[in-house]
């Protein structure tokens, strides 16, 4: 089978697995992808590549801590709703799951009858959102489309907000963000605009190549000991053991009525 529900703490969830083995999990709360575990080409059993607070709420009340927070129409505090927008605490639909070219993959979708009563009469814009996530072999693929199904133009952001798990965040090396490499050394938040190409990301361990269409922005995130110590769902020195690298499309973006948008990601191995 190449999609079955399983409980991820205690939230539902699919968990996807490609012919060749390679697996990923996603909560349907959020459609947040929570766990994957790309093939590494060698007979060694496959590793989880995404971080996770060992602190994560993993109930529906609050965000999850890790993974692949989908984030929608806001990005953080850069309006008036909800920090984040609220696609990561709504609970989504499966829409389809199977198999294709190999790959396992699940559609969730999310629309404004889905949302909790704050969050539809905070943002009253008729939307329909869908997340596909596919596995296969070394690569993971999102695709998040945004339609608009209302009457009115909306603006909206939106970012895969991805936390690559890694043995120590001061060895990480990225490049393709800006002219020069970067590199963690401290408290991170910064936002680089116009992506031109692919993101590489070295953890020190390996290499990831991360590629974006549609999302036109991407943000590099670590709180760092400090910031790390006053978030209530993180132990003290667990920054050391994530980067979040996020395709973003800050915008915001005016989507007019029967507007579709399409964001595309892959991370696959960098050669
Ligand atoms: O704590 P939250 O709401 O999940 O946000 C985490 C971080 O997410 C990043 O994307 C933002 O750039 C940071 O400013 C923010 O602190």
């Amino acid at each position: 089978m190449s999609a079955s529900t399983i409980e991820y703490g205690q939230l539902p969830a699919i968990l996807l697995r490609a012919p060749d083995g390679a697996e990923a999990t996603i909560t349907l709360y959020g459609a947040h992808l929570v766990s994957w575990k790309p093939l590494s080409g060698t007979p060694a059993p496959a590793q989880e590549r995404m971080f996770m607070s060992r602190l994560s709420a993993l109930d529906g009340r609050r965000a999850i801590r890790g993974g692949v927070p989908v984030i929608f129409p806001q990005f953080a505090e850069r309006g008036e709703g909800m920090r984040h927008g609220f696609a990561r605490t709504s609970t989504w639909r499966v829409l389809d799951s199977g198999e294709q070219d190999g790959a396992a993959f699940a559609v969730l979708g999310l629309n404004q009858a889905d949302l909790a009563p704050q969050a539809s009469s905070a943002w009253a814009y008729p939307f329909e959102l869908a997340l596909r996530v596919s596995v296969h072999g070394a690569e993971l693929g999102m695709t998040l489309e945004v339609r608009n199904i209302g009457t009115h133009p909306f603006p909206f952001a939106a970012a895969l907000h991805t936390y690559h798990l890694v043995d120590d965040v001061e060895a990480v090396r990225i490049e393709g963000v800006q002219a020069e490499t970067l590199a963690v050394t401290d408290k991170l938040d910064q936002v680089f605009t116009d992506i031109a190409g692919s993101i590489r990301c070295d953890n020190g361990a390996d290499k990831l190549l991360l590629r974006q269409t549609g999302f036109t922005d991407a943000v590099v995130w670590n709180p760092g000991p400090a910031d790390a110590a006053a978030l209530a769902d993180m132990e003290d020195e667990e920054y050391r053991n994530f980067v979040c690298i996020e395709p973003a499309l800050l915008g915001p973006l005016t989507l007019a009525p029967g507007g579709v948008w399409r964001g595309e990601y892959r991370i696959s191995p960098a050669v």
